[in-house]
């Protein structure tokens, strides 16, 4: 044991070693012998494949270091072809760099006598034969899949442990015993039974504020969701720990590695609740050997807009709510108005009139061509013109050359009065100022939302210098899809880049061809990387600054949070509707999510979407999650039935205080203390206390004045022994323990929100409280 407070903490290695190599009949020397020469044997294999990954590195940075050498002279192409290949070689070596540890992790003995060891990443020798297989290639997948009823050829399966380049340990797990006794395999040597010992060491191993991968021990259901096809929008539902967001992340690496060539050009999006959230998970695809795919908040997908500003649920709930494309959408058609009254105006001695009835025909005439607001504008503009230029014209009294008229027509649109009367009927707008509009100018939002309320009317009403907020950002973005740009400028561009494009695409296949490279870059993606003049960004730079690219795919972790109005915002980024949503409608805390996937979904994928569900929670010990459930389900909530993958003595502890004023001192000082039981040797273990918004401050406080400073916000540092958040902020996170303070405050905001705080411990849930605590917290079910 380590020392730590709670029963169930991961053995040490030496313990796993032993437990891992006794297979249950005794230690008897002959047999330890014959695991030991095992070791032996996976050692050597495993040299060999470090060597070859050393190799490699030193290849890569060799061919860097020349393409470097060469010096920046040359005809532009030559020095674009040298940057490209600098770039291929740099993002080799980080690849290969990021592969260090556990680089291998199994090994399949096949029916045939083929033997097959699974890893990171592919490895092959000089000769080009397999020395390990990627964990994401179809002859892997059986790693992950087979069992004894359906072996899928294996006859064994080895999980190997090691720390560092050293294999410490071994665990096989036996799927067809004949098979593995005829091919002359001696039972003595079989390590362990069943694989577990690897998933309950990483279960029960200390949190370090950092996500981990589980390419080690992928479990069966989960490999299913990992590796189900990229066509049409996955849903996957499970309760919390289920493993939905690891499971996203590798399925993310997996379709950039079995559809690479699409995905790489388009590029993948993977949304997430809360920065610090992405920074929880920031490792895992760069660990996986993928660095591509883009990662944001729904508030940063409307480039050029921090959308940091805080407002009431309410005010949230009801931007999110489907109704505001209607109330958006009219309101910019509200900027299209015919005016009561003609205007006359004096021009050049003449006299034209800005008649209604002209207006409501070049209106008419504009929206049929349903193009977005400020380009159709162009339309409405030229065609009142003309009929301006017309009646003009008419006073001249004499035929005029088409020359002379476009003369007149020019002195007409720049007549002040003119543009004024124009821009009345036809305002160019921004997003940003026709929602601003909104908010500041309670008549323009009574006339373009009659389907609310005067009181939720009265809600939306806020300064003009109010900062935007996220539930702000889909509704700017369903105001720049109606408002477009005036883009004749852009698009003869986007055809000239193309047309580019499709040439460097060519030359970088030539070049592949002549260097063999072609296993390493795609062609397109290669030619993402020439730059014939200034450095070209990455597919995912220009993804995340442009706000109308679309791309292959998109992973949306955390999605019950998402309101009606962000799921539009996001549906237009990936037109195929190619996605990977995970949730879990039982921990929706924002104002606009939803509890339901049918209720949200069904009409903005009109029914197209299929359901995949995870049913076992790796993280939270057995007792805590069974309370978490019995009083989400008294709460009302809508939870997934699952099982606990372990238990761990002492779990739950409940400490009843005297009176409100002690909750924060007494979470502070419960905190300090087992944040240093929990520290292990290597640094690792962490704290979390979890509070409604203002109990959290007062926490801090404490803990402040005990001299922990924690800061608070957006800055959450998840590598400190020991943080403070409210329960949206711990979304998606983990903890060794979490201290939870007066559990009836953190269920008033939201019943979702205690669900989540209460299912964050990976160890222990250590709960505070001066009131009763909510129902279902004691009971037995
Ligand atoms: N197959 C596995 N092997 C090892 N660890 C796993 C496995 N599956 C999940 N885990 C671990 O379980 C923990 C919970 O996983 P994850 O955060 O992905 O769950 P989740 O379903 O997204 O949870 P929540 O809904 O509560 O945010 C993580 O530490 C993860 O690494």
């Amino acid at each position: 044991m380590d020392g730590r407070p709670w029963g169930g903490a991961p053995a040490s290695r030496a313990e796993r070693r032993d437990r891992a190599c006794d297979p249950g009949a005794g230690g008897v020397d002959g047999r330890v012998a014959a695991i030991d020469s095992e070791l032996v044997g996976e050692q050597h294999v495993v040299d060999v494949l470090y060597q070859r990954l050393d190799e490699l590195r030193a290849q890569s940075r060799r061919r860097l270091a020349a393409v470097r050498r060469a010096g920046p002279s040359g005809s532009p192409q030559n020095r674009s072809e040298r940057d490209a290949f600098a770039t291929l070689y740099e993002d080799r070596v980080a690849q290969l760099e990021s592969v260090e540890d556990r680089l291998a992790f199994g090994r399949l003995d096949l029916r045939d006598g083929e033997r097959r060891y699974i890893g990171r990443i592919g490895l092959t020798d000089e000769d080009q034969t397999p020395l390990l297989t990627d964990w994401r290639a179809p002859a892997a997948q059986a790693f992950y899949r087979a069992t004894a009823a359906q072996p899928d050829g294996v006859v064994r399966r080895r999980h190997l442990v090691t720390a560092g380049r050293r294999v410490t340990g071994l665990e096989d797990d036996v799927l067809d015993l004949e098979a593995l006794v005829a091919a002359g395999v001696d039972p003595a040597t079989l390590a362990g039974v069943s694989g577990e010992g690897a998933l309950l060491a990483a279960l029960g191993a200390a949190r370090t504020g950092r996500m981990g991968d589980i390419v080690a021990t992928i479990q069966a259901e989960q490999d299913a969701v990992i590796r189900s096809p990229l066509n049409g929008t996955l849903v996957v539902q499970g309760g919390p720990g289920t493993g939905k967001t690891a499971v996203a992340l590798h399925r993310a690496a997996y379709l950039l590695y079995a559809h690479r060539r699409l995905l790489e050009r388009s590029g993948v999006l993977l949304v997430g609740p809360s920065r610090t959230f992405l920074r929880y998970i920031d490792q895992v695809l760069p660990s996986l050997g993928e660095t591509g795919v883009v990662t944001a908040t729904l508030a940063d997908l409307y480039p050029g807009v921090e959308a940091r500003g805080t407002e009431s649920d309410d005010v949230a709930r009801l931007k999110g709510d489907a109704v505001m494309a209607r109330v958006v959408r009219r309101a910019v058609r509200q900027r299209q108005r015919v005016p009561q009254q003609a205007t006359r105006v004096r021009v050049d001695g003449r006299t034209v009139v800005v008649r209604p009835q002209d207006v409501a025909a070049a209106i008419g005439r504009a929206r049929r061509q349903n193009r977005p607001h400020n380009q159709a504008r162009v339309t409405f503009v030229r065609d009142m013109l003309a009929r301006l230029a017309e009646q003009y014209v008419q006073q001249l009294g004499w035929d005029v050359p088409p020359e002379d008229r476009a003369e007149i027509v020019e002195d007409l649109r720049t007549t002040r009065e003119i543009r004024i009367a124009l821009n009345l009927a036809w305002m160019p707008l921004t997003p940003q100022g026709l929602l601003t509009d909104l908010w500041t100018k309670p008549h323009r939002l009574e006339s373009a939302a009659p389907e609310l309320s005067a009181r939720e009317r009265a809600l939306l009403v806020r300064p003009a210098d109010h900062p935007w907020t996220p539930a702000d950002v889909p509704l700017l973005d369903e105001a720049a899809e109606l408002l477009g740009e005036d883009d004749q400028a852009a698009r003869a561009q986007a055809r000239a880049d193309a047309q580019q494009r499709e040439a460097e695409i060519e030359y970088a296949r030539q070049v592949l061809r002549s260097t063999g490279a072609g296993d390493m870059v795609s062609a397109e993606a290669l030619a993402g990387r020439f730059a014939s003049s200034g450095p070209r960004l990455t597919t995912a730079e220009r993804a995340a600054a442009d706000r109308s690219w679309t791309y292959g795919h998109v992973v949306v972790d955390e999605a019950q949070e998402l309101s009606a109005m962000a799921w539009r915002a996001l549906l237009r980024r990936v037109p195929t509707r190619s996605l990977t949503v995970v949730g879990d409608v039982a921990q929706t805390s924002a104002a606009g999510g939803t509890h339901d996937w049918a209720a949200m979904l069904d009409p903005l994928l009109r029914g197209s979407w299929r359901l995949a569900e995870l049913t076992v929670n790796y993280r939270t010990p057995a007792t805590v999650a069974q309370a978490a459930r019995r009083v989400a389900v008294a709460a009302g909530l809508p939870v997934s039935p699952q099982t606990s993958a372990r238990d761990v003595a002492d779990a739950l502890t409940l400490e009843r205080v005297a009176d409100d004023a002690l909750l924060a001192p007494v979470a502070a000082s419960t905190a300090d203390k087992l944040a240093a039981q929990v520290e292990d040797a290597a640094g690792a273990g962490r704290v979390a206390v979890v509070a409604a918004l203002g109990r959290a401050a007062e926490v801090r406080a404490a803990l402040a004045a005990a001299g922990r400073s924690v800061p608070a916000g957006d800055a959450v540092d998840l590598h400190a022994p020991v943080v403070v958040l409210t329960p949206a902020q711990a979304k998606g996170l983990e903890f060794d323990v979490v201290v939870l303070v007066e559990p009836t405050e953190v269920q008033s905001a939201s019943p979702g929100d205690l669900y989540v705080a209460m299912t964050r411990p990976t160890h222990a849930l250590h709960v505070v409280h001066a009131r009763d605590l909510p129902a279902g917290f004691g009971e037995e079910i």
